[in-house]
């Protein structure tokens, strides 16, 4: 499998340029960020349920579904998908309860 989220972030660009009718990516970038967000809430429960479940198979789908919609709304954001993995990257070595720990207190 040499299929990245790169290679899907690069096809989710052009498509957007395209602004094909036929392109259901174009069509909601076209729609814009609330319609792309709402979808990518709805990819979102739908994955919870498929965990919650023990629905393997539907889980893969759904977080297909997810990734996916979720590249759409990084697009709309203007954020590329290297920002989140150099965000990503700056957490390795620390582990998440010890970055939890080290945050202000909330009053
Ligand atoms: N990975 C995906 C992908 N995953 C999901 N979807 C689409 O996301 C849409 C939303 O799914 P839903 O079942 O929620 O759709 P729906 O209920 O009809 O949506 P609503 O009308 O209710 O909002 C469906 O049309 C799915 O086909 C995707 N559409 C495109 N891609 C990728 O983007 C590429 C370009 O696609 P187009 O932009 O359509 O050319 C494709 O070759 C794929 O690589």
């Amino acid at each position: 499998m040499s299929f990245t989220l790169s290679d899907l972030e690069a096809t989710i660009a052009a498509r957007a340029a395209s602004g094909d009718a036929s392109s259901w990516t174009a069509k909601l970038i076209a729609a814009g960020t609330p319609k792309a967000a709402q979808k990518l809430g709805e990819e979102a429960v739908e994955a919870v349920i498929a965990a919650v479940g023990g629905d393997r198979a539907n889980l893969v789908k759904e977080s297909a579904d997810l990734l996916y919609h979720w590249l759409v709304v990084l697009k709309l954001a203007d954020i590329p998908l290297s920002e989140v993995m150099a965000e990503l990257e700056s957490r390795t070595g620390q582990s998440g309860l010890a970055e939890k720990a080290g945050r202000p207190k909330e009053n």
